[in-house]
């Protein structure tokens, strides 16, 4: 079928567990029953599922200090497997089987790991099979972790080039304020541009098992938006959300994709590396680089923060401390100390050797200001 779609649906804790510390099956058999629904109809369907903590808090039935990592990891532990457990008992009702993706941020940030990352994902979905991720709680520490899942599940609609990205929560979705604690505040249903006033509007989580609240939501809305995925934020519980959302009714926040989808190698830039540092750059630079479609030159580098080796990737900014694109350096950040607002040509003879005069080559980087 041509207008078959993929779709990223994430659930929360909140949408899991109600609120409790139990994951409410019978909710969640209602959200596999949209899921098997919306591939008759020719769909593809992914799950990023959090509720590991959850479910380990549950099998066990142990009272422990939720801020301590080794407890965290401990009960996610514990409780991935019977998260996975359930799903897969669930969806064996519609004779449709799952496949675990645990993933970190260490997966993507390298290309290589992102590609197999990709791949897996891919064979997945090709035998029809319903990729269910999460992130790999039990080893993953600060360092290498995405941290929460809504971050996790845009780089995952990025992986799977997906068409809709379902943020499902407690909430109908993006509020003027928090409405745990504003009781007037109001649904706001389409949202263009993220940018420091939306983001205002949303505070942290509201429980003591999610994690980012509105805040990663609106993050993860923005990597999605960029590489041309479109966003909605919904309430878990409402009747048929999951097949509402894909079949365009008018629900909860939707965040525009921008215009045009962009190519593989810069989907990877979107959601793989962590930056390592950071170039600003003077005005004429940012010209060149976001209305010329030209690679940025040293001529345009003021000044450069952070350690980075040649081939890492670092943050553009423009006079006004913005961050305007990411990109890979093919410089060192001790190489570009010392050639930064000089010309290319000097380069061999103050550096001994010379990578070309392209330091953030156009095709190794990806625009963020739109
Ligand atoms: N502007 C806002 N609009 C809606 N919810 C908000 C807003 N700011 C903060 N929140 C909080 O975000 C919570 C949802 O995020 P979170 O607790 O992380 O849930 P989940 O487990 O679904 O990711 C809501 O319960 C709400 O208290
Ligand atoms: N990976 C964790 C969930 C992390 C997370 O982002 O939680 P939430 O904000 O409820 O989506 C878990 O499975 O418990």
């Amino acid at each position: 079928m041509n207008n078959s779609k993929t779709i990223v649906v994430k659930l929360g804790t909140s949408v899991l567990t109600g609120g409790s510390f139990t994951l409410d099956k019978a909710h969640m058999v209602e959200l596999v029953r949209q899921c098997a629904q919306l591939r008759q109809q020719g769909h593809k369907v992914i799950l990023v599922s959090s509720g590991a903590v959850a479910a380990g808090k549950e099998h066990l039935h142990m009272s422990c200090d939720l801020n301590n990592l080794a407890n965290k990891q401990m009960l996610a532990a514990v409780g991935q497997s019977q998260l996975i457990l359930t799903w897969q008992t669930l969806f064996n009702i519609y004779g449709i089987h799952v496949g675990q993706m645990l993933l970190t941020r260490a997966d993507l940030d390298d290309r290589e790991r992102y590609l197999n990352a990709r791949d897996t994902l891919g064979a997945l979905l090709k035998h029809n099979i319903v990729p269910i991720i999460n992130e790999n709680d039990a080893v993953a520490t600060a360092e290498i972790k995405v941290g929460d899942n809504d971050n996790l599940s845009a780089l995952t609609a990025i992986l799977a080039q997906a068409d809709h990205l379902l943020l499902l929560t407690d909430q109908p979705g993006l509020f003027t304020a928090d409405p745990r604690s504003n009781p007037e505040a109001t649904l706001i249903e389409e949202v263009d541009k993220i940018d420091d006033r939306i983001r205002s509007l949303a505070g942290g989580s509201g429980t003591h098992l999610g994690t980012g609240g509105m805040a990663t939501k609106l993050q993860a809305a923005d990597i999605a938006r960029r590489a041309g995925v479109e966003t909605i934020i919904a309430a878990g519980h409402r009747p048929n959300v999951i097949l509402e959302s894909v079949n365009k009714t008018a629900i909860g926040t939707r965040i525009k994709p921008l215009g045009s989808p962009i190519e593989g190698r810069k989907r990877w830039l979107l959601a793989g590396p962590v930056s390592s540092g950071k170039l600003c750059l003077d005005a004429g630079a940012t010209d060149a680089v976001v209305l010329q479609g030209s690679s940025l030159l040293a001529k345009g580098i003021k000044h450069v923060e952070g350690v980075f080796q040649r081939g890492e990737l670092v943050e553009l900014c423009n006079a006004q401390g913005e961050i305007i694109a990411r990109g890979l350096c093919r410089y060192s950040s001790a190489d570009l100390s010392q050639i930064k607002g000089l010309h290319s040509e000097q380069f061999k003879a103050l550096l001994g050797f010379d990578y070309g005069k392209a330091i953030v080559h156009r095709d190794d980087l990806v625009l963020l200001d739109d």
